[in-house]
């Protein structure tokens, strides 16, 4: 698969300055595509029969009532559940179950609907974090303070303020994370997310817990993001006004069955959709 490197400068600055890079996919094949999921816990089909892609740069959002599947989902998606039956390809590579580690390598990324930030740690200890699967230098090298893992050090260390500042949070780099406002947190969550590089973000509730303010920030941040570097991103959220906003397309799952998919119009006006999930006021 061939990449080129997307520069993600903070706003304001001039073109070209920005350190902060995201391999952004220049192959046609999707981002992400499922074909024939199913998962079952017991007697309970938590996924049945789901095929599901994502374009690069897409916005691709999964909604549906509690128990619909989409934790579940997401859960295969990352290697945590291996599926009963069916193929996940990332990128083009099929897989049946990879550990986090290489999925980080192969570019997929994620937050978390309750924040697991490192709550002794400063937010940029815990954005630095998300550096961890793409190191170049060797531990080795790191420990001994090599000129090579210095470098690097000081790069990444420049990369962190960047996409912190992007994201409106370099002023609280210092503070430690457990004493900023949650919707600060949820800021530098994602920022870990995004210094990892990934061509594949999942965002699981980003809105959760968020002021009517502090959604709008999230999802210009969203939205920022990826226009500026090509992201393919899965959003999975309760908060249908932010989805039917922020996604070029919807996915709806309803008892491990996806039951509609399509643009936000389509979706907004798909009877089965009014009557499983969105009710009747909806229409
Ligand atoms: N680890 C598990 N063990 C047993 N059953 C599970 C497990 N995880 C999910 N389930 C079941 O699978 C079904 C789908 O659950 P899942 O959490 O994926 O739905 P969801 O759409 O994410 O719901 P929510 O919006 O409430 O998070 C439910 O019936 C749930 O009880």
């Amino acid at each position: 698969m061939s990449t080129t490197v997307v520069r993600l400068a903070a706003a304001g600055d001039a073109p070209g300055s920005g350190v902060f890079s995201v391999a952004a996919a220049t192959t046609s094949a999707p981002a992400l595509a499922l074909d024939g999921i199913c998962l079952s816990f017991g007697g309970i089909r938590a996924l049945r029969d789901i095929s599901f892609d994502v374009a690069p740069g897409e916005i691709r959002a999964i909604i549906g009532p509690n128990g619909a599947g989409k934790s579940s989902l997401v859960n295969v998606i990352s290697g945590l559940y291996r599926a009963d039956a069916g193929t996940v390809q990332i990128a083009g590579q099929a897989f049946a179950r990879m550990p986090a580690s290489r999925l980080a390598k192969i570019g997929v990324a994620r937050t978390f609907q309750n924040l697991a930030l490192f709550p002794g740690l400063t937010a940029a200890q815990n954005i630095a974090s998300g550096l961890a699967f793409r190191r170049r230098s060797g531990l080795l090298a790191q420990v001994l303070g090599l000129s090579a893992a210095r470098s690097e050090s000081a790069r990444e260390d420049e990369e962190v303020r960047e996409i912190a500042a992007f994201l409106g949070i370099g002023g609280v780099l210092d503070r430690l994370v457990s004493t900023l406002p949650y919707g600060v947190q949820k800021q530098v969550d994602l920022a870990r997310a995004l210094v990892a590089e990934p061509n594949l973000l999942m965002l699981d509730e980003p809105m959760a817990g968020l002021t009517v303010t502090e959604k709008a920030e999230m999802a210009a941040h969203i939205r920022a993001v990826r226009d500026r570097t090509g992201l393919a991103i899965i959003l999975i959220e309760h908060d249908i006004g932010v989805v039917m906003e922020l996604s070029d397309r919807i996915a709806v799952l309803d008892h491990g069955v996806k039951i509609a998919d399509g643009t936000p119009v389509e979706i907004r006006r798909d009877p089965e959709v009014i009557r499983a999930y969105l009710g009747a006021e909806a229409a």
